[in-house]
């Protein structure tokens, strides 16, 4: 058996209704998937597979609008005729199916099934204003739209925006100044304006809906009533307001297409739901309570102050789409009604207690009069005596009389009545003061009887349970239910008579008193009973203790548990800042790494290519060499015999040569004759190509190695020197081929040998580059491994905290920062 009592309901809190609208024959044509998912009977409702939310009342695609109407709209209008102010507001993306839900589209020729909130409002408050036949009505209502930040009055379209404006009144209470409000005497009539107002509103047509609205939408209906009590002469006057708004739709401009107009108008619309978004976390965080609220962002939440925070019962209905391809602006939606929840507002019944005070005064005036009256009487009298004693004539003394009675009457009268107004207004300050009091006393104890009731009600429906179970025997239940019953029907006759409301202290003691015999009478009646009642009430009361006991325990437990969550998460939190800050660090790192690999693999490159092209200079060059060989070698062919003075001659230009023009190619050389021949300094360089010319038959330089042999001025070679010398001593013999062919291979060779060490330098280079880069990718992998687990190690505690009923909530940002891994720890968890 269990013993909790349902939860108590707090009648102030903003109620938050989430409607999904089953997927759109668009949508099912682009293949949209379903991506919610619903419980309505724990009014819960999840996105995707993990986020999870709860409120007040989860409808799913398949609830009838009646099914919405019944379960948030239903008790606010019988509050508004009990004479609190209600609202009732539908919230979410466009084509989410808010003006479907409130039915402030022109609706004359819906079905009843497919009525919306405002016509169904309508039809119920003159239902329940022909059952009240104790007072008089007076319905008004009006219609306004706020379009690209002006208040446009629908029923009268003609009103310019500008006359329009948003005044408190003396009360505090937000008013329309402007705004014509229309009298409306029966259903039919007030549909009408309905209808009226529904064709002037601005709407538009956007990629996501055909008609949608492109403005805030806000119906006004304003129900006074005046009760007249049999006995009295008293007349009390209640006013109270129910608004009935329709938001445009967020939407992003992209997926709306919305361009031009369109696209200023949804720029107002998304500020306007910004604002309110700000109001309502102004009001919904623990932490904000008592701060400033942004009421005055917009004309929106300026509008809406009363019924968020202030003097209203207030439900949101949040509209969304069950498509997936929507699933950012539900989880926006969600969030947004998520916070709605956590906004207490303040109603009270909105009495006009300014008749009931007029009559009073009337009253206290009328006897002052007469009190006056008596007084003057008394005192002419007192002033005829003396003229009596005198011996004045009876002429003299009547006209002594009128004369002082004139006079005194006009004087007195003044002083009298500058009195009685003083006395009136401090009067009228006192009952004032009292009549609020009296007020805020009556809504409390209404509040306290509503609990009550739904206290009992809940007990009652527990009993049967209790009878399944035997837990709790007859005699005990018995008692239980009469107890329940009975108090169900005090807190009704309470409610009916208006008994606190009259603030008559001694008819409620009387009833008190009542209540306190019909009691004892009853404990006596039930004692007289049975003996064994007492018994089975001692029983019970026995289980009872050790059942709170049990759950005293229980409590204590879970405190503990949560402390320790609490210090778990703690530290976990330090632990997750720590990680952070090193993954911060380790990424700073990778960047660096990863920026000197960058460098490192065009090095690689630059590398790379340099060894191709050494490659082809080597392939040109072996080229050369073998046709320099062939050439040697058709040198070598040619007959001998005839050329030994030239072989001759050859030998001494080769020492000649090999003893000026060592292979150390940096030596000054300076001529057999002393000319000096300029000095010779080459630069080699590992991407050029040695080169040479030879001396043909005719004495011309002929190109054999072709690349650069660079000297200081670029004009001498060795082979130039050497074309000279035979040039300026024609003495000398052709060289000989076998001396040419051996220098050419010494060319040849130490160019070999100095290409190898260029390409192994490079090679090694390019391996030890090759070896960091490769280390700097490992790394890399590693710090990616790293934050991946710190992210898992994150959602498993996350996971353990809400096990723990703790939970945390990750901001947007943190959650786009942990992604990227730029995570700023500080202020990013909260329990
Ligand atoms: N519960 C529902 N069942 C069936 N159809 C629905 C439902 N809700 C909405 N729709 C349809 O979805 C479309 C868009 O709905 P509606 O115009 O009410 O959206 P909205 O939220 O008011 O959009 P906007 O903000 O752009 O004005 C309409 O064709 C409507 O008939």
């Amino acid at each position: 058996m269990t013993m909790s009592l349902m939860p108590v309901l707090d009648e102030a809190a903003v109620r938050v209704a989430v409607r999904a609208r089953p997927l759109l024959e668009k949508e099912i044509q682009d293949h949209c998937q379903e991506c919610v998912n619903y419980n309505s009977e724990r009014a819960e409702i999840t996105l995707g597979k993990e986020k999870r939310f709860t409120f007040d009342h989860v409808f799913g695609p398949d609830s009838s609008q009646e099914e919405i109407y019944l379960d948030c709209v239903k008790p606010l209008v019988d509050s508004c005729i009990a004479g609190y102010n209600a609202t009732v507001v539908a919230y979410g993306q466009t084509g989410s199916g808010k003006t479907h839900t409130m039915g402030s589209a022109n609706s004359n020729v819906i079905q009843e099934s497919e009525m919306g909130i405002l016509p169904r409002v309508i039809r119920q408050l003159y239902k329940s204003i022909e059952e009240h036949k104790n007072a008089e009505f007076l319905v008004k209502c009006s219609f306004v739209e706020i379009y690209n930040e002006e208040i446009k009055d629908l029923l009268h379209p003609e009103t310019p925006s500008k006359s329009i404006f948003i005044r408190e009144d003396a009360n505090g209470d937000i008013i329309l100044a402007g705004v014509r409000e229309e009298v409306v005497t029966s259903f039919e009539n007030m549909m009408k304006f309905l209808e009226l107002g529904s064709t002037s509103r601005t709407t538009g047509s956007t990629l996501m809906n055909q008609h949608s609205s492109r403005s805030h939408a806000i119906y006004t209906i304003i129900v006074q009533q005046r009760t007249i009590e049999d006995c009295s002469s008293d007349v009390e006057t209640i006013t109270a307001k129910f608004h009935l708004v329709d938001l445009a739709g967020s939407e992003r401009a992209k997926r709306t297409g919305a361009v031009g107009a369109r696209f200023k108008e949804s720029i107002t619309i998304n500020s306007g739901l910004l604002a309110l978004g700000n109001v309502i976390s102004a009001l919904g965080d623990e932490r904000k309570r008592g701060q400033h609220v942004p009421y005055r962002q917009s004309k929106l939440t300026r509008l809406l102050q009363d019924s968020l925070g202030g003097n209203s019962r207030t439900c949101m209905i949040a509209c969304i789409s069950t498509a997936d391809v929507n699933n950012e602006e539900t989880l926006n939606t969600l969030k947004y009604a998520n916070r709605a929840r956590n906004i207490h507002n303040k109603p009270i019944i909105n009495r006009d207690s300014r008749v009931l005070q007029m009559n009073q005064l009337r009253q206290e005036l009328k006897n002052l009069q007469e009190e006056l009256v008596t007084m003057r009487l008394r005192e002419n009298e007192t002033g005829l005596d003396y003229y009596k004693t005198k011996g004045v004539t009876a002429d003299d003394q009547s006209e002594f009389l009128n004369m002082n009675q004139q006079g005194y009457a006009s004087q007195q009268e003044i002083l009298n009545l500058t009195e009685e107004l003083q006395d009136c207004h401090l009067m009228i300050s006192k009952i004032k003061g009292q009549l609020v009091e009296a007020q805020a006393q009556k809504d409390q104890f209404q509040l306290k009887i509503h609990t009550i009731n739904r206290e009992m009600n809940s007990l009652l429906q527990m009993i049967p349970s209790w009878e399944a179970s035997r837990e709790i025997l007859e005699p005990a239940m018995l008692f239980l239910l009469q107890m329940a019953k009975r108090i169900l029907a005090d807190t009704k006759g309470e409610c009916d008579g208006n008994q606190i409301e009259k603030g008559r202290s001694a008819s409620r003691e009387g009833k008190k008193d009542d209540c306190t015999n019909q009691l004892k009478k009853e404990n006596s009646a039930s004692s007289n009973d049975t003996p064994s009642i007492m018994k089975h009430y001692l029983k019970t009361i026995q289980v009872l203790q050790k059942k709170l006991a049990m759950r005293e325990q229980e409590l204590k437990e879970k405190n503990n548990a949560i402390l320790e969550v609490t210090s778990d998460l703690a530290r976990d939190e330090k632990i997750f800042s720590e990680k952070m800050a090193e993954i911060k660090s380790l990424k700073n790192l990778i960047r660096d790494i990863t920026k000197e690999k960058d460098c490192l693999l065009q090095k690689v490159q630059m590398d790379a290519s340099i060894i191709s092209n050494l490659s082809q200079d080597a392939l040109v060059k072996e080229g050369e060499l073998s046709r320099l060989r062939a050439s040697i070698e058709s040198l070598q062919t040619q007959p001998q015999d005839g050329n030994k003075g030239q072989q001759k001659g050859f030998q001494e230009f080769n020492n000649k040569v090999s003893h000026k023009y060592p292979t150390s190619v940096d030596d000054d050389v300076e001529s057999k004759d002393g000319r000096e021949i300029k000095e010779m300094s080459i630069n080699r360089r590992p991407n050029m190509t040695y080169g040479g010319q030879r001396p043909n038959s005719e004495g011309h330089a002929i190109s054999e190695y072709g690349g650069p042999f660079c000297t200081h001025d670029n004009s001498y070679t060795t082979e130039n020197a050497y074309r000279q010398l035979i040039v300026k001593d024609s003495n000398f013999p052709e060289p000989n081929s076998m001396c040419l062919e051996k220098k050419l291979h010494e060319i040849a060779l130490a160019w070999h040998a100095e290409k190898q060490a260029m390409e192994n330098m490079v090679e090694a280079e390019r391996k030890t580059w090759e070896n960091r880069a490769m280390c700097a990718i490992k790394k890399h992998e590693q710090l990616e491994r790293d934050h991946y687990a710190l992210k898992e190690e994150l959602e498993n505690t996350k996971s353990l905290m809400q096990k723990a009923g703790l939970g945390i909530r990750l901001s947007a940002q943190s959650v786009r920062e942990l992604n990227s891994g730029n995570m700023d720890h500080t202020n990013s968890i909260t329990c």
